[in-house]
């Protein structure tokens, strides 16, 4: 770790924190956002959700557990960029196999360590999720005015379709765990692995689809139900997705969708989507499920929501019959949850998966493995 070479952080705004480069060095945009999880770095690093964005942890004392190949939910590291206020340089957990520092080395991810981490995040609190950079060797030797330069060059998130980054290129399938109850195709849109595992113990074949897929190569798998995963990027940038949703939802095959899986059944069933100011990212955000009044404590990365009304149900837009929202966070009445009453689909903002995070929303799997058997009794009468 190159603790004594020093990095700078600087976003869009023309505000700047130097400290120390942490990881690779180099330099490296993408849109700031902070993350409030106290555990779950490897998680958050590793979630294909983040790719683009320069993620700064809010929890002061990053790389405690080391990293190890079981808390990893995709082949890399995915972020832009990392912001960490103190790196642990001691590895303490018995399932470790290596340190962070050197995963970040090891995958050219460039971070930035030793600087105020609260100050950031009440900036990205107060004015929002913006484009940042970070800049370390020879870079950090460039003018403010170039490094300004550079970070305003780069690409705002609003607009941005990310998911062909992050998408698997060729279909894959896990086996049902246990007691087969039938199939489901899942987009693929930055999966994470926790959510393919709960889909297979539940009972499913899990046929894993690139983003690219067509309807007719959906439909031709036969499934007994279709999933979206989450993903990076922006909601309003996936017409392919929405319009393949919709045919989906035509089809009359039942469906789950799981963050930006949430965002597109939103668009599918004809709402829109907006961006959030900074978003929420952590693991400890409440959720109240409407349907039974009970809050969760969920693991949340959004910076994205539906604009859906939160009331009685109303008839969707694009006419798939009433459509009510089904969760809502509690911290600030953004829509978390969308259930359509005339078609067996629903979807949530947040993640069930939890990984990382507590495991109060698991639930909904067992809800869709619910929808679907009960959609299977239906068409056998
Ligand atoms: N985790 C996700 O699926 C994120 C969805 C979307 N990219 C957002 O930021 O809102």
């Amino acid at each position: 770790m190159a603790i004594s070479e020093p990095a700078v952080l600087v976003l869009e705004d023309g505000s700047r924190f130097t400290g120390n480069a942490y990881g690779a060095i180099g330099r490296t945009f993408g849109e700031a956002v902070f993350a409030t999880g106290m555990t779950g770095y490897q998680e958050t690093l590793t979630d294909p959700s983040y790719a683009g964005q320069i993620v700064v942890m809010t929890a002061p004392h990053i790389g405690n557990t080391g990293v190890n190949g079981e808390d990893t939910e995709s082949s890399r590291i995915w972020v832009s960029g990392f912001v960490v206020r103190d790196p642990s340089r001691v590895v303490s957990n018995y399932r470790a196999t290596g340190s962070l520092d050197d995963q970040l080395v090891e995958e050219g991810i460039v971070g930035i360590s030793g600087i105020d981490t609260r100050a950031i995040t009440r900036r990205l609190r107060d004015a929002g999720a913006m484009r940042a950079g970070i800049f370390s060797g020879a870079d950090a030797a460039l003018s403010d005015d170039e490094q300004l330069a550079a970070v305003r060059a780069g690409a705002e998130m609003s607009g941005q379709n990310l998911s062909g980054s992050v998408s698997t290129t060729e279909p894959y399938t896990i086996k049902a765990e246990g007691e087969r109850i039938g199939s489901v195709a899942v987009l693929d849109l930055g999966v994470k692995s926790s959510t393919l595992r709960y889909l297979s113990a539940r009972g499913f074949d899990v046929h894993v689809m690139p983003q690219t897929v067509t309807l007719d190569e959906l439909l031709a798998l036969n499934p007994s139900a279709v999933f979206y995963s989450n993903g990076p990027g922006d909601p309003g940038a996936s017409d392919h997705h929405v319009e393949l949703l919709q045919g989906v939802l035509r089809n009359n095959l039942p469906f789950f969708g799981i963050c930006f899986g949430n965002q597109l059944l939103g668009r599918a069933l004809g709402y829109g989507t907006y961006k959030l100011s900074f978003g929420h990212r952590g693991i400890n955000q409440p959720v109240v499920d409407r349907g039974t009044g009970r809050v969760e404590i969920t693991s949340h990365n959004h910076g994205f929501a539906v604009d859906a009304p939160i009331g009685e149900p109303s008839e969707s837009p694009a006419g798939f019959g009433r459509v009510e929202v089904s969760h809502v966070n509690l911290n600030d009445n953004v829509v978390e949850g969308l259930r359509a009453l005339d078609i067996p689909a629903f979807s949530v903002q947040y993640h069930p998966e939890a990984a990382a995070g507590p495991h109060d929303a698991n639930y909904l799997f067992d809800r869709f493995r619910d929808m679907v058997l009960d959609h299977q009794k239906k068409d056998a009468k």
